[in-house]
């Protein structure tokens, strides 16, 4: 058994030390200085390989700026990347659990050395202020020293988990599942990308990865830190391209064993649905493990401590410009404290600082052309479904620089089944909905197709073990912001349209990448 301390998630830079934030400015000098203008090819059987075409990473807080570029795998790539690892795996999977979860435990040390690099890199590539991109590195070194703690047990010929049985030896083995496919979102690059690759792989799969078009680089810097931690050829192959080109082609082939993804809702349903269509030549139904969008609410009801309420509705909602899963895009706020709570909603977001990821600001640009019209087309409607009281503009500037800039909007007494109560719009755009009281509030609270976070803020006891029972997300919070799940701590992971509920940073997490055998022998 490795010998390690028990698992504890890091700790966050605390930005309100001035040292801490001319430190954070000294990583952005060094990777604009380093990583800004770099290229990253594939790598495919431990090899960087390149493509005639590009992908083209922008900074979104200003669009003038090329941030970098990736290889653009193409469809001959993605079927020698799936060969490859296939070969990989025949070796890997013999590797000792032990020595798998040391690779992991490399990875995250090399990770805290840089941790300010990487930092500083999404600040540039997506636009994260400090505290954001913070915490997100922060999770990405907690998934990999969480699961390769959690490997532990699954390693070994498990008989302590069956029955006893006179005359015989009986018991469960943990094996791989084989190769798949790792598809990630832009929103969190380096945590969500590199704990999709992680946890399949420290319990001996190996793993195609396919990052978001729009977040290469940061992807391409973990790949490294991840190879330089010891991973063998083949085991990670690195394939950034276009989703539904290679995508596309990865999720339909017989010889995709599994794919995690995390995504949209629309995408998620179209893979699940390619996925279970059985090819000529394969021999297994696909594991498909999935994690979507979500339309998550915060109850306020007449109970709540204001000043509490408001701080979590500013956090939910405004954190990274409203573009998490978890974003607090509907505010339920029961009729009889409704104006006192949305007063003081609107005031406290009117103060958010908006600018560059670069500068600290609190609200930066949302990340690229395609996000920045959906949400337009969604402020256009606002008008017809509740009054505007904050924001409203896509402005696509800000302090001079041109980008997707999207003002702090909050629209009032919305419609709850209007698009804005229902869509997920992925920006920093709220919608109150106001309730009779707080069983309407609830009702409200689950009039959606999603499940993925939710919240009360209330003194009520009963209130709050009723919404403990009741509320239908995968990740309920009482009296905080609905966002920041923190590996280990907060398993995360939603239902319904939310997701396959697979609970990222949990303690069955690695269980989604194997299958179990019963061995019996007869004395
Ligand atoms: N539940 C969660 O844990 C969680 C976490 C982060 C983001 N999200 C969700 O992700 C979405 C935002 O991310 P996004 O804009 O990158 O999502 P997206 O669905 O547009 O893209 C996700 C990934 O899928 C790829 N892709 C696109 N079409 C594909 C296809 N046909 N076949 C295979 N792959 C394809 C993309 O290239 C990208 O890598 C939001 O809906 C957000 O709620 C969910
Ligand atoms: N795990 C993150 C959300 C990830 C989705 O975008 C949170 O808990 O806020």
């Amino acid at each position: 058994m490795i010998k390690v301390q028990e698992y504890r998630p890091q700790s966050f830079i605390d930005f309100t030390k001035e040292e801490n934030v001319t430190a954070y400015q000294d990583a952005l000098k060094k990777v604009r200085a380093e990583l800004v203008g770099k290229h990253y090819p594939m790598v495919i059987n431990g090899e960087r390989v390149d493509t005639a075409e590009k992908l083209t990473s922008l900074n979104p807080c200003d669009t003038s700026e090329v941030v970098g570029t990736t290889a653009k795998a193409t469809i001959e790539d993605a079927e020698r990347a799936l060969q490859g690892a296939w070969a990989a795996f025949e070796s890997w999977k013999k590797w000792d659990m032990d020595a798998r979860a040391r690779v992991l435990l490399k990875a995250a040390a090399i990770l805290k050395r840089r941790r300010l690099e990487a930092c500083a890199l999404m600040s540039i590539e997506v636009g994260k202020n400090y505290a954001e991109a913070d915490v997100e590195v922060a999770e990405a070194i907690d998934f990999l020293e969480y699961y390769a703690r959690s490997a532990m047990k699954y390693s070994g010929f498990g008989s302590s988990e069956t029955t006893w049985f006179e005359g015989e030896e009986n018991g469960l083995m943990s094996i791989p599942l084989g190769v798949g496919v790792s598809i990630s979102p832009w929103n969190f690059p380096c945590a969500i990308f590199i704990g999709m690759a992680a946890a399949p792989i420290v319990v001996g799969n190996c793993v195609i990865v396919k990052p978001a078009e729009d977040a290469g680089l940061i992807a391409g810097f973990m790949v490294d830190i991840m190879l330089e931690a010891g991973l063998p050829a083949g085991v990670l192959q690195f394939l950034p391209g276009v989703g539904r080109e290679i995508g596309e082609y990865l999720t339909t082939h017989a010889k995709t064993r599994f794919i995690t993804f995390t995504g949209s809702r629309a995408v998620g349903l179209h893979i699940n649905e390619v996925a279970a269509k059985v090819q000529p030549g394969q021999k297994w139904i696909k594991r498909v493990i999935m994690e979507l969008g979500g339309k998550d609410g915060m109850i306020v009801d007449e109970t709540a401590d204001l000043d509490v309420a408001v701080t979590a509705a500013v956090q939910g909602a405004f954190g990274f410009n409203g573009q998490k899963c978890s974003a607090m895009s509907r505010l339920i706020v029961v009729d009889s404290v409704y104006d006192d709570v949305v007063n003081a909603f609107v005031e406290r977001a009117g103060a958010l600082k908006v600018g560059t990821g670069e500068e600290n600001a609190n609200v930066t640009a949302v990340v690229n052309q395609m996000s920045f019209d959906k949400i337009k087309g969604y402020l256009e409607i606002a008008p017809d479904e509740g009054k505007v009281l904050l924001g409203g503009a896509a402005t696509g500037e800000a302090n001079g620089k041109q980008g997707y800039y999207v003002q702090p909007t909050i629209v009032g007494d919305v419609k709850r089944e209007s698009r804005l109560a229902q869509e997920e719009i992925f920006g920093p755009v709220v919608s109150v909905i106001r309730a009779r009281d707080w069983q309407d509030a609830l009702d409200i609270a689950n009039s959606t197709e999603y499940g993925l976070t939710g919240g009360v803020c209330s003194a009520s006891r009963e209130r709050l073990e009723q919404a403990r029972a009741e509320f239908e997300v995968g990740n309920l919070y009482f009296n905080r912001k609905i966002t920041g799940a923190i590996v280990g701590v907060q398993p995360f992971g939603g239902y319904n349209m939310s997701g396959t509920d697979s609970k990222a940073g949990g303690p069955d997490y690695l269980a989604n990448f194997m299958q179990l055998k019963t061995v019996t022998e007869r004395w």
